[in-house]
């Protein structure tokens, strides 16, 4: 349906996304993960010609849209990462204003209106004005207003961003629901792993602007078959205990919290014992020792050797 043909973006200073080549097939839920700044949200403003390209092409069915992007435009809907709406106006009237301005009028309008609202929970919420809502709330309208027109295509950046977990839950449950009852094909960005790994069917990684793994999340995660992470937690940590993990040559990335440390070492190496016995020899008491199945932030570790949420 949408290819991304080595997109580039060059700000002054800054290459902020380089040679990107992604598609979306029509039905699919597709997540573009990376930590902040990574160009997420440059590479969707130029799929959605709100920005121009140093370099590359956007094609919809076939067809570049540089020139030309009103068919593509046509059929997108955009949840941007700012909440754009009037928070004097109430929910039903900020939904009119943008219905209008996709030339929706009268009845149509109306029943479009009602459908959008029940889709995004706020039709119990119709009249109030929206500078009465909640972050959560606010975002879900933000989300209403991008599908007014039906888009084929929703594209959200970073939808759940600074709202409370029930909120950010509704979103993650509507977005599945408008995928499976409605076919809409989704581009869903976000620096939270968890949300790409249970909403979406393929996942494009980035880092600094380059495309670092795509694929089926279990493709991705082949990537790691020839290694194991292991999670090690403790009451406390010691620069000592630390420092004799990073240095031990079997040991191929280490990312330290603060109560945990977790360790990517390969398959066939077993240093079970010997952490615990390091544990011991540091004064340390370890409240778990476990070996994880690889996830999404296992394998950004991996490719980058930097934590998806540095
Ligand atoms: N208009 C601009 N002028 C100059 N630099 C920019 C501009 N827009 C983005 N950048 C830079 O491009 C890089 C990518 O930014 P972008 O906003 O696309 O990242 P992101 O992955 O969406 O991150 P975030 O989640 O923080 O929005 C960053 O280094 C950013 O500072």
């Amino acid at each position: 349906m949408i290819e991304l043909v080595e997109l580039t973006k060059k700000f002054k200073q800054i290459h902020a996304v380089k040679n990107v080549s992604m598609f979306i097939e029509k039905g699919e839920i597709v997540g573009l993960l990376g930590p902040n700044g990574a160009g997420k949200s440059t590479a969707i403003s130029m799929l959605s010609s709100l920005m121009e390209p140093t370099g590359g092409d956007v094609r919809y069915l076939n067809k570049s849209m540089l020139k030309n992007p009103a068919p593509l435009r046509k059929v997108t809907g955009m949840v941007p990462q700012e909440i754009a709406l009037y928070t004097e106006l109430t929910a039903e009237e900020n939904l009119r204003f943008f219905g209008r301005l996709y030339r929706l009028r009268g009845t149509e309008l109306n029943k479009k209106i009602d459908e959008v609202l029940e889709q995004i929970g706020l039709t119990d919420r119709r009249k109030e004005v929206v500078n009465k809502f909640s972050g959560g709330m606010k975002r879900r309208l933000n989300i209403g207003v991008a599908m007014l027109h039906d888009p084929e295509l929703l594209i959200m950046d970073e939808p759940t961003v600074g709202i409370d977990p029930q909120s950010r839950n509704y979103i993650l449950e509507t977005v599945k629901r408008l995928n499976s009852e409605k076919q809409m094909t989704v581009l869903y960005t976000s620096h939270y792993m968890e949300e790409v790994e249970y909403l979406c069917d393929r996942i494009y990684i980035l880092d600094k602007g380059n495309l670092i793994a795509s694929g089926t999340q279990e493709q991705i995660k082949s990537i790691l078959s020839t290694e194991k992470t292991i999670l090690v937690q403790a009451n406390r940590l010691t620069d000592e205990f630390v420092n004799a993990i990073k240095t031990n040559p079997t040991v191929n990335r280490i990312i330290v919290g603060e109560m945990e440390i977790t360790i990517i070492v390969p398959k066939e190496v077993n240093i079970f014992s010997w952490l615990i016995k390091l544990a011991e020899e540091s004064g340390l008491e370890l409240s778990s020792v476990n070996i994880k199945t690889p996830t999404l932030e296992d394998v950004f570790l991996h490719l980058t050797g930097r934590a998806l949420r540095d």
